[in-house]
């Protein structure tokens, strides 16, 4: 029995061929896999207007004949005959994206110069006509030399057409089409000039195209382009985190010399004793070690208030699909995962878009990675204190990018926490998803600066309430009872002696008697670290410095280098905020998850602040 003729759906990554593909084969599919890969085998049979059946075969998405990938070897390998396990197909189906016609014409230029029969699916009309775009579908099959057929996949339209020329096209019996093939296939062109042709072809079929889709199309050609595109991102990151030290040095020193002045007002004003320390030591030291992070939060913000606004953050997520499905993630955690730069806790709840439980577990578990602003006040003193403010190339100090390396520590700690946690523990498949493209816009300023002023009076409520309280509270802890002359007040008080039991277990990893100080207060909120180092410094102050020793000078004089860094690297990972646990409870029905969070954190902060203390150890630092 001779087996129907094959044909291959082929083009660039979600240009709709499993769309085509639904729509034309229907119920009639099969998965397989690839013998020697992993890549699965989708088919399925097509009944031809003659009555004929062909089978159809659903390709991954490729980007080019050179593969960077396995998925892409097989569509390679396929449409050369070259896979093991599939037979030459006998006729192409090229799909390409209308609304990205140069990109997809370059691939596709590619697959007609191989001389197997080809018929083009110009897919997603729709999106092309909705942002402007009117094609011309005569002009390229003049252009190219294939029939062209315009299809809106997802709502069956052009399938009937589709269908016919696919009839026409594999006109003879298989043997025959074999002999119709002129060469072997070889594309001598190379990938400069095809995309010059390609982009020729398509300005010659663009009918009319308002100036607005111009401009988007062009800012998305470089934005979304697979070399470009994560180099663009990435410098964006960078500047950003670069900008966050640099223009926040003047703001922060006037805050700075406020609170200077005010605890010099307080301690004119009053006469020395405990009310007077606990305004001095415990509120205003405290309160204002936290409160000099407002520049640096506010920065940080603006940018990612104007790049959400601009049409650039769903650009970025599109981006990080790939690599996101890599790990195991949907391409629907970004969103989360990105809100939780701000802050875990709304991350977590907007995990509910995310329909897979498991898919939604694993970006609930790793959402604290991410480097919420809380972390902030902590990074930049640490790096203010230990890290010198030098450049080390023009344009690039060493500070932003000690803060740019914690975050992408953040990132990479996630997806290999995705990673190991999708083989283990929420095993299952990721799913796909697809998002739709806004215009890019000019970010309203008014928008940004509602933006702004909302995440001020967030921080600065926490500031006054959280923050203020339970430095307060570790005031008390510090101050009774007093210590005798001669015994330091920070070893001596109640929670000198809490922060000793705690010292034990965290000694191995280089933190000293003030860190396992903050650490339990630090469980409220990441900042109250600082506020707790702040006040145990301005009680243990044995002269009246009037705030003039800086926390900074405090920390340069009392902390090694290794035990900064392993500071810092406890921060990347440990779970310290009790808000984020409670969400992550409510969110998981339940301890267990939230148990399980908490635990896997601490014990990968313990041991990478203890690789951290001992590596800085040995390499003499
Ligand atoms: N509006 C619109 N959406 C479409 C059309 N065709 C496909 N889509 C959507 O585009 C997305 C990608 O389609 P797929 O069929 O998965 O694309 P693909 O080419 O198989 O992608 P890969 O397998 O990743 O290479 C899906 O969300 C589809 O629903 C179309 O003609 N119009
Ligand atoms: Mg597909």
């Amino acid at each position: 029995m001779e087996l129907p003729p094959l044909v291959a759906m082929v083009g660039n990554p979600n240009a709709g061929k499993s769309a085509l593909f639904n729509a034309l084969t229907g119920a009639r599919q099969k998965v397989g896999n690839y013998p020697g890969v992993t890549v699965e085998r989708h088919s399925g049979r097509l009944a031809l207007d003659d009555g004929r059946a062909v089978e159809l075969v659903d390709l991954p998405g490729a980007y080019s004949l050179d593969p960077s990938s396995p998925d892409e070897r097989v569509t390679r390998d396929v449409v050369t005959g070259t896979q093991a396990g599939e037979r030459l197909p006998d006729a192409l189906v090229v799909v390409v994206d209308a609304a990205n016609l140069d990109n997809h014409l370059r691939f596709a230029l590619q697959l007609i110069a191989l001389g197997l029969p080809v018929v083009v699916a110009l897919n997603m009309v729709d999106l092309a006509e909705r942002d402007g775009l009117v094609l011309d579908p005569a002009v390229l099959e003049r252009e190219l030399g294939v029939p062209v057929v315009p299809t809106v996949a997802v709502r069956r339209r052009g399938i009937d057409v589709l269908r016919a020329r696919l009839t026409a096209l594999v006109g003879g019996t298989t043997a025959e089409l074999r002999r119709l093939r002129p060469s072997d296939g070889s594309v001598d062109d190379d990938i400069v000039t095809l995309q010059r042709r390609a982009r020729t072809i398509a300005a010659a079929a663009t009918v009319s195209e308002t100036p607005v889709r111009r401009w988007n199309h062009a800012l998305d050609s470089v934005a979304l382009h697979p070399v470009f595109g994560p180099i663009l991102l990435a410098t964006l990151l960078f500047v950003m985190f670069q900008a966050v030290f640099s223009w926040s040095e003047v703001p922060v020193s006037w805050i700075e010399s406020a609170f200077a002045a005010l605890d010099g007002v307080v301690r004119d004003a009053m006469p020395d004793g405990f009310l007077r320390s606990l305004l001095t030591d415990g509120v205003i030291a405290g309160v204002g070690a936290v409160v000099v992070f407002l520049p640096l939060i506010l920065i940080l913000f603006l940018f990612i208030l104007v790049l959400e606004a601009s049409g650039y953050m769903v650009r970025a997520a599109f981006l990080m699909d790939r690599m996101m499905a890599q790990v195991g993630l949907s391409g629907r955690a970004f969103i989360p995962l990105l809100s939780s730069f701000a802050c875990a806790v709304p991350g977590i709840m907007a995990t509910r878009t995310i329909d897979d439980e498991k898919d939604r577990l694993t970006t609930i578990l790793i959402a604290p990675l991410m480097t919420c602003s809380a972390r902030l006040p902590v990074y930049s003193i640490i790096i203010a204190a230990f890290i010198p403010a030098r450049k080390v190339a023009p344009f690039i100090g060493l500070q932003g990018l000690v803060l740019f390396g914690l975050y992408v520590m953040g990132i990479v700690g996630a997806f290999v926490a995705a990673l190991a946690l999708r083989r283990t523990v929420t095993k299952g498949d990721s799913s796909g998803f697809m998002m739709e493209m806004p215009k890019y816009q000019m970010p309203r300023m008014g928008d940004i600066a509602i933006g702004l002023w909302s995440r001020a009076w967030i921080f600065l409520k926490r500031a006054g309430t959280t923050i203020a309280l339970t430095t307060v509270i570790l005031w008390a802890l510090l101050s009774f009872p007093q210590a005798p002359a001669g015994q330091k007040q920070a070893d001596y008080s109640v929670a000198g002696r809490i922060a000793s039991g705690l010292e034990v277990v965290v000694r191995p990893i280089g933190f000293n008697h003030d860190i396992a100080l903050a650490l339990i207060p630090a469980m409220a909120a990441r900042e109250i670290a600082v506020a707790a180092i702040g006040t145990v410094y301005a009680i243990d102050d044995v002269e009246d410095t009037r705030g003039e020793r800086t926390l900074v000078d405090n920390l340069r004089g009392r902390w090694s280098l290794p035990t900064a860094l392993a500071f810092l690297m406890w921060f990347v990972f440990a779970p310290q905020c009790i808000s984020t646990i409670a969400v992550t409870r409510r969110e998981t029905n339940g301890w267990r998850w939230p148990a399980f969070m908490v635990g896997y954190l601490f014990a990968t902060a313990y041991v990478m602040a203890g690789i951290t203390y001992w590596a800085a150890v040995f390499a003499g630092l």
